[in-house]
């Protein structure tokens, strides 16, 4: 059975012998069994979800045939077809209704009550990216909670868009510095034929709003239906009301649902039933300038929200700085009784600014863009930033861009970054001379972290001794951290070019595609491929065939070098090829690529017995100048190509988390760098 990387941890105890790496057997259920339903004549959608799952798929009349059938096999059934046969359906398949918004059909709504999830999409332009984070996100595939849970602070901006259309042309720049975005369901207007609005948007302009938004950001969603009495619009005479809004978010796939307090515990049990990989958020507001922090109550308040909740929020109305004080102290002792679930607390109004800048688990943001804050006192991620600072919580410091010319347009990136965001820290670039540079630079009284480019040989530098798990197995140090530990200040080196290639892998393909299917590597040097096998194999890759190197070191484990002929012709057919050969190689690539050529519309071919097999990944990591466009050869091929700028949008996002703990999303970098797709 293939094995899977454990990269997260860091161990700053062990030091860089090549030791062995910890991993994890991959669960052998990993290719999902599923049913999708369709429209009529848009069984299209069912090839571009099984391609996306790298499973083969079926189109069915008959519900016999989809229990009878293989459970790695995708099949799609005409939706009018699989309602006359609901009768005998045994579940057996998690169900997905799939709905065209721009297509003839209208939607049903019964249908979508009789299935697990929906998924709402649009041809005239389709976002093959939202398919991949919607069924990782539903098959349990990624945490986006659990890699929020680790971040020392996290934000959401709660946008108050009436029609989210007006949010998507400034949403990457709204939305850099925040972990998580909010779409005010109960703040959405629905335009009605006599010109007014409704009092509650219909279920189908929720869907679609949310689906507008879910294709123009990678960040988690936060679907809040807001009750009147709590600052929203939602009416409270039918808790009924929420359930229904709420399972359809559920069904959805977005990753955190808003579940007030007030409602029945029944309805808040039963979102919790079905809550599947979504995220509850137990919330909790008060007005009323009454509230007591440390009354007895409030401490129950907690406890019932924990029930249900991942994370328990409470906001309430203040006069005084003493109630901040209250908080603060109330903080305290609620996550040292209860470390679980994250408590969100802050004060609302100008007064309770203070608790917006110490509050760290989901601050509300708002930013200059948004046409009104949605809560008194809500302030932007640089006007926190700025009062951290200057409380002292959020020292000045060094970051270094070490490295050679060709990075610079990284460092003024970061330099960017800083300037959005208000943070405090110098961006300094220095040139990488010769041995003792970095070790000099380390040794400066505000050295705050550095990124390196090209790598650092871990090897090579004594003066590094703590290593993540990442950068000891790759055996190279692309970003250096600085974390205390016991009062003492310790230098890691960390690694994220691995996170870059597969953050590009997973862009169009969902992590189980990759599971037990064969690699193919190009590279001059084993040092070239490292960060690339330990991407494969954290996506649980099966054999890897090398051909340029043969590996040695600690991730050779089911790494084959090709070394003839003879050895192409018994190989496993490729899923995923990735070329680090330098850019005036990147013409060896391209017999492969023709050999190993995707046919069929959209890299979908026929593999036989009637059944339809997936497509094929490429990533060039290549840059500068060279005599053949490798992506552009793949791409006609049937291949999906990722060149080495998107890998190296998605490592800077990956440095900036780690340097400085925000998150500045992938077409923000991208953006940023102003030069159409690429940043280097
Ligand atoms: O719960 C909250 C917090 C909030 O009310 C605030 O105080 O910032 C803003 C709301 O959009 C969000 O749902």
């Amino acid at each position: 059975m293939a094995t899977m990387i454990q990269a997260e941890s860091v161990s700053t105890t062990q030091l860089k012998e090549i030791g062995t790496i910890a991993v994890q057997e991959i669960p052998s259920s990993d290719k999902p069994a599923l049913l999708l339903l369709h429209g009529e004549a848009e069984d299209d959608i069912v090839g571009i979800f099984a391609d996306v799952l790298g499973q083969p798929w079926e189109t069915t009349t008959s519900l016999e045939d989809v229990k009878s059938g293989p459970r790695g096999t995708i099949y799609g059934m005409r939706s009018s077809l699989a309602v006359s046969q609901a009768g005998s359906w045994d579940r057996s398949r998690i169900l997905i209704n799939t709905h065209c918004v721009d297509g003839p059909h209208p939607r049903d709504d019964s249908i979508t009550e009789s299935c697990d999830y929906e998924y709402l999409y649009t041809v005239s332009t389709f976002f093959r990216r939202d398919v991949a984070r919607f069924l990782s996100l539903i098959l349990g595939q990624i945490s986006p909670h659990r890699d929020l849970t680790k971040k020392a602070r996290t934000t959401l901006i709660s946008t108050t868009f009436p029609d989210v259309h007006a949010a998507l042309p400034n949403l990457d720049i709204l939305s850099v510095g925040a972990d998580a975005i909010e779409i005010r369901v109960d703040l959405l207007e629905e335009p009605l034929p006599d010109g007014g609005v409704s009092r509650v948007p219909s279920l189908k302009y929720v869907g679609e709003q949310l689906m507008l938004l879910r294709q123009r950001t990678e960040l988690p969603i936060i679907y809040t239906t807001r009750c009147t009495k709590e600052n929203g619009r939602f009416p409270m005479d039918d808790p009924n009301l929420f359930f229904k809004y709420l399972t359809r978010a559920i069904q959805w796939g977005c990753e955190y649902v808003d579940v007030e307090l007030w409602l029945p515990d029944d309805i808040r049990r039963k979102l919790a039933e079905r809550k599947g990989c979504s995220k509850i958020i137990s919330a909790f507001h008060d007005f009323s300038g009454n509230f007591k922090w440390l009354a007895p109550e409030t401490q129950t308040l907690f406890e019932r929200g924990a029930v249900y909740g991942d994370i328990v929020k409470m906001y309430v109305l203040v006069n005084s700085m003493q109630e901040n004080m209250e908080l603060e102290y109330f903080r305290t002792t609620i996550q040292t009784k209860y470390p679980h679930p994250p408590f969100s607390g802050l004060n609302m109004g100008p007064t309770g600014q203070l608790t917006r800048t110490l509050n760290k688990i989901f601050t509300p943001i708002t930013h200059p863009l948004l046409p009104m804050i949605a809560a008194p006192g809500q302030l932007s991620a640089a006007q926190i930033n700025s009062a951290l600072h200057s409380m002292g919580q959020m020292p000045k410091l060094d970051i270094y861009g070490i490295g050679s010319f060709r990075s610079t347009s990284q460092a003024m990136f970061f330099e960017k970054c800083f300037n959005e965001l208000s943070l405090p820290h110098q961006f300094t670039f220095a040139e990488r001379a010769p041995k003792a540079s970095i070790e000099y630079i380390l040794r400066r009284p505000k050295f705050g972290g550095a990124y390196i480019s090209p790598p650092l040989v871990a090897a090579s530098a004594p003066y590094l001794p703590a290593l993540s798990n990442a950068a000891r197995a790759i055996g190279q140090v692309d970003t250096v951290l600085v974390r205390q530990e016991n009062g003492q200040q310790v230098f890691i080196g960390d690694n994220a070019t691995w996170k870059g290639i597969r953050a590009t892998l997973s862009r169009d393909f969902v992590p189980s595609a990759y599971s037990r299917r064969a690699a193919l590597l190009l590279a001059n040097s084993e040092a070239d491929a490292s960060a690339s096998i330990f991407a494969l194999k954290s996506l649980g890759i099966g054999p890897v065939y090398t051909i340029g190197f043969k590996a040695k070191g600690s991730l050779s484990a089911e790494v084959e070098p090709v070394r003839s002929v003879e050895d192409m012709k018994r190989l496993e057919q490729p899923f995923v090829i990735i070329s680090a050969l330098p850019a005036e190689k990147s013409l060896l690539v391209v017999p492969l690529l023709k050999h190993y050529r995707v046919n069929g519309k959209n890299g979908v071919s026929n593999g036989g017995h009637g059944m339809k097999v997936s497509g094929k990944v490429f990533v060039d990591l290549a840059s500068g100048p060279r005599k053949v466009d490798p992506l552009g050869i793949a791409t006609s091929a049937g291949w999906t190509a990722y060149g080495s700028a998107d890998v190296s949008a998605w490592t800077t996002v990956e440095m900036i988390r780690l340097l400085v703990g925000q998150n500045t999303p992938y077409d923000f970098v991208q953006l940023a760098s102003g030069v159409g797709r690429g940043l280097f």
